[in-house]
């Protein structure tokens, strides 16, 4: 049998029934099943190598489902998965139909919360510990959370208010790590703990410390005296944790299974939050991967027995394409910086931060600090570029209104990711941005290929004022996309057919399904024009009078129905007095479970067979 332990392991709970003698074997063997599986799969790889031992000693203390696990971010889940008996499900780990690659409480009652953005932990834990208390339910919450998430500002609000919560563990897993290195003063705090002498006590201080808590009892000592695999020996000393209320036990080494499991059993009595520190290698297990965990971080399937180059960014995507061009408009314009809320490689600003490390800026995973920390920039006459994923801008909603749009700041919002996304499933999908930036009134511009956001960012940098947007989708442009090149218009009919009556309308990714869509019609006999917007919002000038001629307009979008472009655009229309009928395909299901794109747009009825039968439809009625 290849994973003999792990195979015993089918449901919450048999993990207690092992030695610790046998946890150390077992960790060994969810890694090669990690390995194995994530390779043939694509996932989050290296996140997931470092919490295994961490992931063992929680299943072998803790009680599931009456104590609560609360993994931030998410993307560290699949231990947890594995051991709550999911093992099969890795066979279509992200794919659809398959479970997902982030804690879904749809899948297991194990999984208390969904997760996929950052720092979230504390709050959700500090609720549960909170709403357990109200109700007087016995069990542990724990918070595990990683340095990289634990950057973001949201961190801070939970820490304020997390009173004495005697039934909350917060982890804090330190690898050094977000997706590249971590940075700034919160990963140099951490990493003084970790190193500096001065926070180092002699065993016997820190054995009398620990012993002087009533909260932790003599287990723990026990266990830390046993300390030779304590990093350093261990701490316990006054850190900005304590000083927020909790005690903190660290830096304990994360590695070390049998150590944790019995430091965890121990802290059953406990009369004030804990903050445990954990220190832990990205990407353990998998030498490359411990070599380059950001390149391992997310990774697509990858030919273990060819391990030269995983890709976590695409050479050739509208990220990197767009990293490049900035930087190079940054040669020019002087005013030019670029901002990133930890994500450098992933939206193609590594080239900017080579060329212009002055005004490259990763700010952690903090994207409301992003986008003010932009506005201040502006308002001192800059020019700052803020690159994030269409789902993150989420998160600096009231900052873009309060701090950018208000004093119509000089900000550009390059919104990555914008449309539909695969593997991350329904916390990344960006399908909102087109609405909410134009309640926002930011003109916003979404190309659909290299050559037109070539084009259009050169211009919004040159030429535009005030806070404006280009957004653009994940991986690379299509070839019927790039076919298109660009013309500099703000729309175009890019297919024109004799004695149509029907027009497609989209823009972005989504216009290839529309130029299929007339294909099939022109099959079927029936003569279609297709027109793709550049500019979404506002819509462009002469966009009504170019579509009153035709009876329907057929618009698709990759974003939510309510409040959308399509929404817009039928509003214009009949405001400009036109009576044909308006078909809108756009995102009705806020909940898209990962897929690939192509699912993805069939199930919402974006793909080109729905949109043609949509005119088929409407075709027959307006005959009728
Ligand atoms: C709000 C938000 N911003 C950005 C991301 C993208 N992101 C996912 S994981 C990650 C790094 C997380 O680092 P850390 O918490 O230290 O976990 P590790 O992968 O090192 O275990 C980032 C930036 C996100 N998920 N949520
Ligand atoms: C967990 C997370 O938020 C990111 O790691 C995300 O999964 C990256 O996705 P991309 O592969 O699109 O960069
Ligand atoms: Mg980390």
């Amino acid at each position: 049998m290849r994973y003999p332990l792990l195979s015993r392991i089918n449901r919450p709970g048999d993990v207690k029934k092992l030695m610790p003698e046998e946890l150390p074997v077992l960790c060994e063997e969810i890694r090669s099943f990690l390995i194995e599986s994530v390779s043939a799969t694509g996932g989050h790889l290296s996140s997931n190598l470092g919490v295994v031992e961490l992931t063992v000693a929680l299943h072998k203390a803790l009680v599931l489902p009456r104590d609560k696990i609360v993994f931030d971010v998410g993307h560290q889940c699949y231990t947890h998965k594995l051991l709550t008996g999911r093992r099969a499900g890795f066979a279509h780990l992200r794919q659809k139909d398959g479970i997902s690659g982030f804690p879904c409480p749809a899948e297991s009652d194990c999984d208390v919360f969904i997760a996929g953005h950052g720092s979230t932990s504390l709050s959700v834990a500090i609720g549960i510990a909170r709403a357990k208390k109200l109700k007087k339910e016995p069990g542990k919450v724990v918070a595990v959370i990683g340095d990289g998430a634990f950057t973001g500002g949201m961190v801070y609000e939970g820490m304020n208010n997390v009173g004495m919560l005697n039934n909350l563990i917060v982890i804090l897993n330190d690898n050094k790590m977000s997706i590249s290195k971590n940075v700034g003063e919160i990963a140099n705090y951490l990493t003084r703990l970790r190193t500096d002498p001065k926070y180092f006590h002699a065993k016997a201080q820190m054995e009398n410390a620990l012993e002087s808590i009533p909260v932790l009892g003599s287990g723990v000592v026990r266990v830390l005296q046993g300390g030779k695999q304590i990093i350093r020996r261990g701490i316990y000393h006054s850190t900005m944790f304590e000083e927020m209320g909790f005690q903190y036990v660290g830096p304990v080494d994360g590695h070390d299974v049998i150590q944790l499991s019995q430091m965890l059993t121990n802290l059953q009595e406990q009369a004030a939050p804990l903050f445990i520190h954990i220190v832990t290698q990205k990407g353990k297990g998998l030498k490359p991967a411990e070599e380059n965990p950001g390149e391992f971080h997310s990774v697509s399937a990858f030919d273990l027995n060819h391990l030269t180059n995983p890709e976590v960014s695409p050479k050739d995507s509208f990220s990197s394409y767009f990293g490049a061009k900035l930087s190079t408009l940054g040669n020019e314009c002087t005013k030019l910086c670029a901002i990133t809320a930890a994500m450098k490689y992933g939206t193609g600003l590594q080239f900017f931060k080579h060329d212009h490390p002055d005004r490259f800026f990763d700010v952690g995973m903090a994207e409301q600090h992003a986008v003010t920390f932009a506005a201040g920039l502006a308002s001192q006459g800059l020019l700052p570029v803020v690159a994030i994923y269409s789902t993150f801008f989420q998160r600096a909603y009231d900052q873009m209104i309060h701090d950018v749009c208000l004093m119509r700041l000089n900000v550009l919002f390059a919104v990555d990711r914008a449309g539909l996304v695969p593997g991350d499933g329904e916390t990344h999908q960006g399908i909102y941005d087109p609405a909410f930036f134009s309640q926002m009134q930011i003109e916003t511009y979404s190309p659909a290929n290299y050559a037109e956001l070539d084009h259009w960012l050169s211009y919004l940098v040159r030429k535009g004022q005030g806070p404006r947007a280009i957004r653009y989708p994940r991986g690379e442009e299509k070839p019927s996309m790039a076919a298109l090149g660009c013309t500099g218009n703000l729309f175009d009919l890019i297919e024109q057919r004799e004695g149509a009556k029907i027009v497609f309308v989209s823009y972005g990714a989504e216009t290839e399904e529309i130029l299929a869509a007339g294909d099939l019609l022109l099959q079927k006999g029936i003569a279609a024009d297709c027109c793709k917007l550049v500019r979404i919002y506002p819509l462009p000038e002469g966009l009504c009078d170019a579509l009153k001629k035709y009876d329907t307009v057929i618009f698709a979008e990759e974003c939510v129905k309510d409040g959308g472009i399509g929404q817009q655009l039928c509003f214009a229309l009949q405001q400009a007095g036109w009576t044909g009928r308006f078909v809108l395909h756009a995102v009705n299901n806020r909940h898209l479970l990962h897929a690939n794109v192509p699912q993805l747009r069939k199930d919402q009825n974006l793909d080109a067979a729905s949109l043609a039968q949509s005119a088929l439809g409407a075709e027959s009625e307006n005959k009728a």
